[in-house]
């Protein structure tokens, strides 16, 4: 499929890379952006040979920086929040992929960038990348999930002091906060992406997607039902293929050969 705001590609076989491709606006997120994203995260989704996906933005200087705000500046009230509605839809997509994805924050991510970077599983950073929530210094806040994940992720105290201020913050103090898993020099973000995605490809397909559905799921119960949901993913586990393989291997002493099944 041909895409215009966006580039997709295989590497690897099993792995995706997603790239945001609006270098001009540092990949601003607008309606297109959003659409073509929802149509990519079907396609990956219909495609089993892929076992982690990767999300980046061109160039050197952005992952994104945010919602276009040109068109931002036109719309009603009504408006946004179908604008948002539709954000919500398409990160909802990424969220439940049944995959690991990993976000390569390559610069700056703000806004909807830092909205959507929080949507996947795993973040890198580069050390140039700075991350934040400055909608309030256009009048508004937040509305991708930025109030909900960035809370989740580095706490309440420290999301208010973001969303209240609107301060951007380097990548190490986002590495610092718990917001990304780790930073590189920007020349070794995809090497390092690509690795990273290349060792949870070794994994079974299946019991990946239990292994983030258990985390994921689980995280929005109490504890009691959230163990006892950990408790149906891990037998569910042992109703595919590859965990007889996995367990075979490691008494046959060899590296398992998973079939995704
Ligand atoms: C997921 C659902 C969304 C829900 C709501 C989300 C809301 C938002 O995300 S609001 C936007 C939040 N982001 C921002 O406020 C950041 C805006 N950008 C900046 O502050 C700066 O561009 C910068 C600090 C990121 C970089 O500054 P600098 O190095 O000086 O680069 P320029 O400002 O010259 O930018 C180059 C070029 O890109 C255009 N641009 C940058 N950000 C955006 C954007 N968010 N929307 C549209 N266009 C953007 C900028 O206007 C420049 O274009 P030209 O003037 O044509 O060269």
């Amino acid at each position: 499929m041909g895409y215009s705001v966006i580039d997709y590609q295989i590497v690897q076989d099993h792995i995706a890379v997603v790239t945001l491709s609006r270098p001009e606006s540092l990949n601003a997120l607008n309606r297109q952006m959003f659409i073509e994203l929802g149509l990519v995260f079907s396609e990956i989704e219909r495609d089993n040979r892929i076992k982690a996906v990767i999300l980046t933005g061109s160039g050197s200087k952005a992952f994104s920086a945010g919602a276009d705000v040109s068109e931002l500046q036109r719309l009603s009230a009504v408006e946004a929040r179908n604008f948002a509605l539709a954000a919500y839809r398409t990160q909802d997509q990424i969220c439940s992929l049944p995959v690991p994805t990993i976000a390569a924050l390559n610069g700056y991510a703000l806004g909807g960038g830092c909205e959507l970077a929080m949507c996947c599983d795993l973040r890198l950073a580069s050390e140039n990348a700075r991350l934040g929530q400055p909608e309030i210094n256009l009048g508004i806040i937040p509305g991708g999930g930025g109030t909900q994940r960035l809370a989740r992720l580095v706490g309440v105290s420290r999301a208010k002091e973001l969303i209240f201020t609107g301060k951007i913050i380097p990548a190490r103090v986002a590495y610092e906060w718990g917001l990304v898993n780790r930073v590189v020099p920007l020349e070794e973000l995809m090497e390092t992406a690509i690795k990273l995605a290349g060792e949870i490809a070794t994994k079974s397909r299946p019991v990946l997607a239990l292994a983030k559905s258990a985390i994921d799921r689980g995280s929005d119960m109490d504890l009691t039902p959230a163990l006892h949901y950990e408790i149906e993913c891990f037998a569910g586990c042992f109703a595919t293929e590859d965990h007889h393989e996995g367990i075979r291997a490691f008494l046959e002493k060899r590296v398992p050969r998973y079939t995704d099944r």
